[in-house]
Formats: structure tokens, C-alpha cells, sequence
């Protein structure tokens, strides 16, 4: 499968999370935040700043390791968030949708919002803010640095030495 990549800017990202905060004052308030690690952490404190949301706990989903590819481990549980009654789950990507899925079942009663969502993860949401293709790779401001590219006229002159 051909695989195309998108790159999220800090501020692009900035600006996604504060629409989805826009969306979610509606629904709230909210007791609280349930962030997943890692990719969750800040598109959570941006929300939690526009929402005026203090309580920010975590959840740790592992969902590979070299022994047991896709199983899914909580390596470290939401303790503070109870059932998830009242709280806001918030991750920055749903792709297969297994990370979801665990979070979920763990959290039944809290509302989940993401900034982006491939096809297959889609379902497992209550809201999110951008649909991406299936076959696209989200790469995130925190994957990504700056680097020098040559000019494309120097370029050619290189391959050809
Ligand atoms: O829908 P899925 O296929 O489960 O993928 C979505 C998950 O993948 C990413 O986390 P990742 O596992 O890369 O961990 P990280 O955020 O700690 O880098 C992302 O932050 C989601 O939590």
C-alpha cells in the first residue's frame, strides 16, 4: 500500500486542538481530562487551558511490543478518572482504532475527542476535527525537525558526479 505523508505544524496542531476545544465548552464541563500518552499529553494542555480544565490524568496504552504484536497493554491506568463519568478522554490520533478501544473500555462513560481520525479508528470517537486517509502517516511537530534541503538545480549537478 502506498503510503503519503502529512505534516502537522505546531501551529496547525495548535489551531486544530483550540477548534475542538471550541466544540467541546458546549458539552462540558468536564470533571476532568484523561490524556493518552504520549501523543494525547498536549494537544490535552491546550484543551484544558481553552476549557479551563485543571484535573489532567493519564492513561499509558502500549500497543506493541517485540513479543505480542498487537495486544494491546495498559502500562498505566487512569486511576482518577473512575468509570470516565464526567471526564474528557483526549489522544491526537486514531488510526486502527485498538488504542481507542482499550481506553475505552476502561473509560465507558467519558466522552472521546481526538484532533485527527483515519477511517478505521473513526467509529470509536465521539468528535474529532480532521479526517485523514487510512494510508496517509500523521507526521506530528514533536516527530519532525527542520533540515537543509539543497537547491533542486544543485541537486542534479550532485547525482551526476
Ligand atoms: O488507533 P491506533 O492504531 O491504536 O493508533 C493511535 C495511537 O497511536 C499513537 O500512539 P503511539 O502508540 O504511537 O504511542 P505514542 O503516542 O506514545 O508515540 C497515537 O497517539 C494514538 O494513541
Amino acid at each position: 500500500m502506498a503510503v503519503a505523508y502529512a505534516t502537522v505544524t505546531w501551529d496547525q496542531l495548535h489551531r486544530d486542538a483550540r477548534l475542538l476545544a471550541e466544540q467541546l465548552i458546549p458539552l462540558g464541563p468536564f470533571r476532568g481530562i484523561v490524556a493518552v500518552t504520549r501523543g494525547g499529553l498536549i494537544p490535552a494542555a491546550i484543551i484544558g487551558r481553552e476549557i479551563d480544565c485543571r484535573l489532567i490524568e493519564s492513561i499509558s496504552v502500549v500497543t506493541y511490543d517485540e513479543e505480542q504484536i498487537g495486544k494491546p497493554k495498559v502500562i498505566k491506568p487512569p486511576t482518577a478518572a473512575g468509570d470516565g463519568e464526567g471526564f474528557l478522554i483526549i489522544d491526537d490520533l486514531v488510526d486502527s482504532g485498538v488504542t481507542a478501544r482499550e481506553v475505552r473500555a476502561l473509560l465507558p462513560k467519558a466522552y472521546f475527542a481526538c484532533l485527527y481520525a483515519k477511517p478505521s479508528g473513526r467509529p470509536l470517537t465521539d468528535r474529532f476535527v480532521v479526517e485523514v486517509p487510512q494510508d496517509t502517516w500523521i507526521l506530528f511537530p514533536w516527530d519532525t525537525a527542520p533540515l537543509f534541503v539543497p537547491p533542486l538545480a544543485r541537486k542534479g549537478a550532485e547525482s551526476a558526479q
